[in-house]
C-alpha cells in the first residue's frame, strides 16, 4: 500500500487499526483510543496524536504491543511512526468512530477509577478482547485450519531475532544462555529467567527463542505471552468456566516464553493457575523461559513457592548497553529498516539516548520519519533539531517539590493545599501518595524534608506512600500510567522552566 488512500483504502486501514486496537490490554487502549491511523507508507504505519505526551507513551511502553497487534493485523511487518496533530482530539470526538469505551475514563479522571485498583484487570467485555480470537490472525483463519509450530500461533514477533540482536557486553551472557535454552529446549536450563530494566531486549530475546526453537524443530508447540494476557485468560475462564480449555491451552506446550512476570505480583487466583502450569509443564521437561523487571528474589509479593520454582534453573540480567553498542544497534536498525543517517547523526543519538534501547530506536525512527515526510534526508543539525527534547543523563533538570505538587494538583482534581491538607478521602490520598513518591523518586530530598513539605507529615507517613505507590504501580497497568504521565509532566515542566 502506498499514501495517498482512497476512501476504501482509508476506511480498510480503520478497520485493520480497531482490529489491532482490540487486542491491546486495557493499559494500552488508555494512550491509543485518540490516535488515528494516517497512512500506510510500505512497513511505516503512521499515527497522529493530539500531544507529546500520548506520543511519547507510544513510542515507548505501547510500542511493543501496538507494533506486534498492527503487524499481526496487517500480516506484515510493521514499525509505527508518530507525529502530533494538535485538533485531532475534537474531530475524533465529532466522528466518534474509534471504540471510546471503558479507558477513556481512565485517561481523562484517572482518581476516580482508584475503588477498581483493588481488582485484577478486567478484560473488556468485548468478544475481540479474547486473544484466542486473533491468533491465528483473521485473515489465516478463514482460509486454513490451524497449523501447529507457526510463527503466527506462537504469537512472535517476526523483528526480534536473533539476527537482528546485538551483543555486547551488556548482554553477551543472556544471549548465550538464550540460543542454549533454544538449541536444547527443556534441557540446558529450565526454566530460564531474564530480568533487567524497561527496554533492554528482554522481550526481544524471548521470541528469538520461539524462532529459533520453531527453525530447529519445525513441529514444536511454542507459544509467547505477557503476564497481563495470562492474566486475562485465567479471570475470563474462571468467569466463563473454562477452566478445563485454559489448562489444556497452556499445558500442551513445549515452549512457553512469559513476558513481564513482575504484573504476576498480587494476583492470586493467577499465580496458583501459574503455579500448575509451570509444574505440569517442568515434569514434562517442557520449556519454560521468563522475563522479569527485577531478579524473582525481589518479586516480594510473589508466592514463596513460585519465586523458588523460578530460581530452579538459570537466571541472569541484560544491562545498558555501552556507548559502542548503542552505535551499533542503530546502525543494524537503520540497516534492517532502510533509514538512512549517516555516522555522526548515529553518535549523536547513542550519547543522548544512554539506558533504554527502544528509545534509542525511537529517536532514529522520529529523525529519519521527519525528514523523509519533508522529502530531505536527516543531517546533524537536523536530528539536533528533532531530537532537542532528548535529555541526556546528568543534564537532567532540577525538579523541585513544588513542581511535583503543582502538577499533581492540575493533573488530578485536587489543589496543592487539599495535598497538604489533613483530609484523607479516598482519591485525595492517592494523589497525596503519588506526590510523595514522585518527590522521592525525583529530587534528593529526604523523607523527614518531604514530610515538611506536605503539611508536616512524619517521616513514617512518606515511607508507606512511597512502598504503597510502587507497589500499585507493579500492580496495575493502570497507576503505573499515571504516574508514567505525570513523571513526563514534571520534567516537560522543569525543561522549560
Ligand atoms: N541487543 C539488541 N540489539 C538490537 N536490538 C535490541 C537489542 N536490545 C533491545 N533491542 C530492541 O530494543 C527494543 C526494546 O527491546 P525489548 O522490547 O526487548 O525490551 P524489554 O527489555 O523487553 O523491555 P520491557 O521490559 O519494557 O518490555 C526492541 O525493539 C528490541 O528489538
Amino acid at each position: 500500500m502506498n499514501d495517498g488512500l482512497g476512501a476504501s483504502a482509508e476506511q480498510h486501514l480503520a478497520e485493520i487499526w480497531q482490529r489491532a486496537v482490540d487486542t491491546l490490554s486495557p493499559g494500552a487502549k488508555v494512550w491509543v483510543y485518540s490516535a488515528k491511523p494516517l497512512t500506510l507508507h510500505n512497513n511505516i504505519l503512521i499515527v497522529a496524536v493530539q500531544d507529546d505526551l500520548t506520543r511519547a507513551q507510544l513510542e515507548s511502553r505501547v510500542r511493543p504491543a501496538l507494533e506486534h497487534a498492527i503487524s499481526m493485523a496487517l500480516q506484515q511487518e510493521t514499525r509505527l511512526v508518530v507525529t502530533i496533530e494538535p485538533g485531532l482530539s475534537e474531530s475524533l470526538h465529532q466522528q466518534d468512530d474509534m471504540s471510546t469505551k471503558g479507558p477513556v475514563t481512565y485517561a481523562t479522571d484517572p482518581y476516580r477509577r482508584e475503588a477498581s485498583y483493588g481488582q485484577e484487570a478486567e478484560p473488556d467485555d468485548d468478544e475481540d478482547d479474547d486473544s484466542d480470537e486473533f491468533v491465528p490472525s483473521w485473515a489465516e483463519r478463514k482460509t486454513s485450519p490451524p497449523r501447529i509450530g507457526t510463527v503466527a500461533e506462537a504469537r512472535l514477533n517476526p523483528r526480534y531475532l536473533f539476527e537482528n540482536f546485538v551483543i555486547g557486553s551488556s548482554n553477551r551472557f543472556a544471549h548465550a544462555a538464550a540460543v542454549a535454552v533454544a538449541e536444547a529446549p527443556g534441557k540446558a536450563y529450565n526454566p530460564l529467567v531474564i530480568h533487567g530494566e524497561s527496554g533492554l531486549g528482554k522481550t526481544h530475546l524471548l521470541h528469538a527463542i520461539g524462532h529459533y526453537v520453531l527453525n530447529l524443530y519445525p513441529s514444536s508447540r511454542v507459544r509467547y505471552v505477557n503476564s497481563e494476557e495470562f492474566t486475562n485468560d485465567v479471570i475470563n475462564a474462571i468467569r466463563e468456566n473454562r477452566t478445563a480449555a485454559l489448562k489444556r491451552k497452556y499445558r500442551e506446550i513445549d515452549v512457553l516464553l512469559v513476558d513481564d512476570i513482575q504484573f504476576l505480583e498480587g494476583k492470586e487466583s493467577t499465580q496458583t493457575e501459574f503455579f500448575h502450569t509451570f509444574n505440569a509443564l517442568h515434569n514434562e521437561n517442557k520449556q519454560i523461559v521468563m522475563t522479569s523487571d527485577r531478579p524473582p528474589k525481589n518479586l516480594t509479593t510473589l508466592e514463596d513457592r513460585l519465586r523458588n520454582r523460578f530460581e530452579w534453573g538459570l537466571t541472569t540480567d541484560v544491562q545498558p548497553p555501552d556507548l559502542e553498542t548503542r552505535i551499533a544497534i542503530l546502525r543494524k536498525k537503520a540497516a534492517n529498516e532502510k533509514l538512512t543517517a549517516p555516522a555522526d547523526v548515529l553518535e549523536f543519538i547513542a550519547s543522548k539516548v544512554q539506558t533504554n534501547i527502544r528509545e534509542l530506536e525511537g529517536a532514529l525512527i522520529r529523525a529519519t520519519a521527519f525528514a523523509n515526510l519533508n522529502g530531505t534526508t536527516v543531517d546533524l543539525q537536523l536530528a539536533q533539531i528533532v531530537l532537542k527534547d532528548l535529555i541526556a543523563e546528568g543534564e537532567e533538570p532540577d525538579i523541585t517539590a513544588g513542581m511535583i505538587m503543582a502538577q499533581t494538583a492540575a493533573y488530578s482534581e485536587f489543589s496543592i493545599d487539599d495535598l497538604c491538607s489533613t483530609n484523607r478521602s479516598r482519591n485525595l490520598v492517592l494523589a497525596r501518595q503519588i506526590a510523595m513518591y514522585l518527590c522521592r523518586e525525583l529530587t534528593d530530598m529526604s523523607l523527614p524534608k518531604i514530610g515538611q513539605e506536605f503539611g508536616n507529615r512524619d517521616h513514617t507517613t512518606v515511607m508507606h506512600a512511597d512502598r504503597k505507590i510502587r507497589k500499585l504501580m507493579a500492580e496495575k497497568h493502570a497507576v503505573y500510567n499515571q504516574v508514567t504521565e505525570l513523571t513526563a509532566r514534571i520534567k516537560q515542566q522543569a525543561r522549560q522552566s
